[in-house]
């Protein structure tokens, strides 16, 4: 049974679940909200279990709640900093049972970084706080999968010229070496992971001439992992190696920074993305996008890439029960 948290109580979060049960109460995959019960009731069918192994025979006919209340009314499209400990809490709780083997996974509904850091959340997003909740903080590692393309930033929520100074060789390797042991447990690669590496100045630096990044770090770690057996590739000018031809060579491009592979990403498939944590020792998912207070309680959101992570949660889940 997945658990899905409410994320920001003020974003779509709330739309796009009920959305998204509509589109998976007959066939599923399953879930258990760990949320405010008054989100989501009126607007849809609502049970309140006591234990998460309710949730399967609900689900058909009502959403299962786990309930936590909020400290303020949710209000859509102005976010409340007195609701950041209840969607903190969330989270802490999803990550709880999935740890203790109660959930088989969690899908985690948009959270807004600067409303619970206003509230002293000192993490820049779930990324982080799961693994330190999980004891593996420094292992994480944020991919955004769809059925199009794959893309893992080596270096994630800094400013872009941090990211650049956080660039190291092992960071690379490290990296690399997480996703390659992810694709092939929990997506269940048949092959070994064709990994196609981004070089970070135009032209992949023109051999020194646009910047020495590839030539003083990225191809060092290309070449250490390549010793290790890796399928590695690269580095590839970023401007042309998202082209379906390019596309069709790798299983996955490794990317320098948050928006060389979270652009093509989202321009390419918003509504089939998903976020997706490796490095966990619980299954954890998200939708590819954030809260859009924009449009919150305007019954605009697309609850595709909800669909999608739920989805692809419940097949990540399984695939680690039985591997290939
Ligand atoms: N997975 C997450 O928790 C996550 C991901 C990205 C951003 N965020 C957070 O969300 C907040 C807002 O971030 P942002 O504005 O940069 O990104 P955003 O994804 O919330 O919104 C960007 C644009 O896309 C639109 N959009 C997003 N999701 C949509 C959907 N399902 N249906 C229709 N339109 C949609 C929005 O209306 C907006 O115009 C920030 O605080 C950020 O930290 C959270
Ligand atoms: N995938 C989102 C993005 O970067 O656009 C999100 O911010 C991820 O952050 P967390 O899953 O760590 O909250």
């Amino acid at each position: 049974m997945l658990v899905l948290t409410q994320g920001d109580p003020s974003g779509i979060g709330p739309e796009i679940t009920i959305k998204a049960w509509h589109s998976l109460k007959q066939d599923g995959p399953a879930f258990v909200w760990l949320g405010d019960p008054t989100l989501l009731a009126p607007h849809v069918p609502t049970q309140v279990v006591q234990d998460i192994t309710q949730g399967g025979e609900v689900f058909p006919h009502a959403i299962p709640v786990l309930p936590l209340p909020l400290a303020a009314p949710a209000c859509p499209g102005k976010p409340d900093t007195r609701n950041a400990t209840s969607v903190i809490d969330s989270i802490r709780l999803a990550t709880e049972l999935a740890l203790q083997g109660k959930a088989s996974g969690i899908v985690t509904n948009p959270i807004s970084k600067d409303v619970v850091q206003g509230a002293g959340f000192t993490h820049p997003g779930h990324t982080s706080y799961l693994a330190e909740l999980c004891g593996v903080a420094g292992q994480e590692v944020m991919m955004l999968a769809s059925p199009l393309l794959r893309v893992v930033p080596v270096t994630v929520h800094v400013a872009l010229r941090t990211a650049i100074t956080q660039l190291t060789t092992d960071l690379i390797v490290r990296t690399a070496r997480t996703v390659a042991h992810g694709l092939q447990r929990d997506f269940g690669l048949p092959h070994a992971p064709r990994i196609a590496v981004a070089g970070l100045n135009p032209h992949a630096g023109e051999n020194g001439l646009m910047g020495l990044e590839e030539r003083e770090v990225i191809i060092p770690a290309i070449t250490l992992l390549r010793s290790e057996g890796f399928d590695v590739s690269g580095p590839l000018p970023s401007d042309t190696m998202f082209t379906p031809q390019a596309r069709s060579r790798y299983d996955v491009a490794l990317c320098m920074y948050h928006d060389q592979g979270l652009i093509p990403l989202k321009t390419l498939d918003m509504a089939g993305g998903v976020n997706v944590t490796l490095g966990l020792p619980i299954i954890r998912t998200s939708p590819d996008h954030g809260t859009a207070f924009d449009i919150a309680g305007q019954d605009r959101a697309d609850p595709h890439s909800l669909e999608a992570a739920i989805r692809l949660a419940a097949q990540l889940s399984a695939n680690r029960r039985t591997p290939a």
